[in-house]
């Protein structure tokens, strides 16, 4: 006998724009998101039984994203996650509960002849505002924001040191290296009680998005690096005092290497040590170090 043990469905990659017009002032405020909708609920019979009865079609959530879109703000994201989550937890009896994820992706308004333009925007990076949240029928509304893909380096401000020596070791200790990164930094809510609770809390998204990345920056910069490790647990720690409504911090730091070339093969060109200047960027293998951090160890899983 075979069971389903968990089961979700839904729609992915959906992606929507949308513009706010402000007819006083004909400024444009534009949103461009690629959402993802996956439900869980009293819907094995589908998988076992070939009951489609108990299938809200993908189809239909990737309508049901553009209404609630179109009646509804989009920002801050986390709302709107909520919003439509709680739409298909309270539409449908038997759905228990909805995973809404959203990417926001860049639009920064440009600003030309010193003035911020009133329709024009352009892609300031790669990276992404995102949010995963899972809206249950009820037990409230777990929210993680995040960033992800911000892509930093320093070209000194890093060391790294003391490491296992053993037989398998042939990296040598450093006091001044290249740090570079690409940022997915996350913050988990405590849970909301539901949608009201995340319309209460309405303020505290954006807030908490520009101080996540102000620290991921600040700290980054002006820190003399001991090690990814030790450098991502202070963001941890400044962004958990930066957002008391925050639970947990996670940070996925992968440590893109800047090797030294030897160039002593042409004419004696001394390029290694404090003399390197051109280094190769490599593209793999990368470290990978990751953290979640609670405020007190008592919440900790280690
Ligand atoms: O900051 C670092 N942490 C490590 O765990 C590690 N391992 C390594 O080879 N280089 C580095 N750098």
């Amino acid at each position: 006998m075979a069971a389903v043990i968990s089961a979700r469905y839904g729609k992915d990659n959906v992606r929507v724009y949308k513009v706010e017009r402000d007819q006083a002032t004909g400024t444009q405020t534009v949103t461009e998101m690629t959402v993802c909708v996956l439900l869980e609920g009293a819907i094995e019979t589908s998988y076992t039984k070939a009951d489609n009865s108990v299938v809200v079609a993908t189809d239909s959530m990737k309508n049901t994203v553009y209404i609630k879109a179109k009646e509804n703000p989009v920002t801050p994201p986390e709302l709107f996650a909520s919003i439509l989550g709680t739409h298909f937890v309270q539409k449908y009896p038997h759905i228990t509960t909805a995973n809404i994820k959203i990417v926001t992706h860049r639009w920064t308004r440009m600003t030309i002849d010193g003035k911020p333009h009133p329709h024009s925007f352009f892609r300031d990076g790669a990276y992404t505002r995102n949010v995963e949240a899972r809206i249950h029928k009820s037990q409230g509304i777990d929210i993680r924001s995040a960033i992800v893909g911000l892509e930093v380096l320093k070209s000194t401000g890093s060391q790294f040191h003391g490491f296992v020596r053993d037989e398998y070791t042939t990296l040598p200790e450093v006091w001044d290296r290249i740090l570079s990164t690409s940022v997915d930094a996350g913050w988990s809510w405590k849970t909301f009680s539901g949608l009201d609770a995340v319309k209460a809390a309405i303020p505290k998204f954006d807030k908490a998005w520009e101080d996540a990345k102000t620290i991921t920056l600040k700290t980054f910069a002006e820190e003399n690096s001991p090690s990814v490790q030790n450098t991502m647990f202070k963001m941890c720690q400044y962004i958990l005092e930066a957002a008391p409504e925050v639970e947990t911090v996670d940070y996925s730091l992968p440590n893109r290497h800047y090797f030294e070339i030897d160039l002593s093969w042409h004419k004696g060109t001394k390029n290694t040590g404090a003399d390197a200047e051109v280094y190769a960027p490599q593209s793999g293998p990368n470290g990978l170090i990751q953290v979640t951090v609670a405020r007190s160890q008592l919440s900790s899983k280690l």
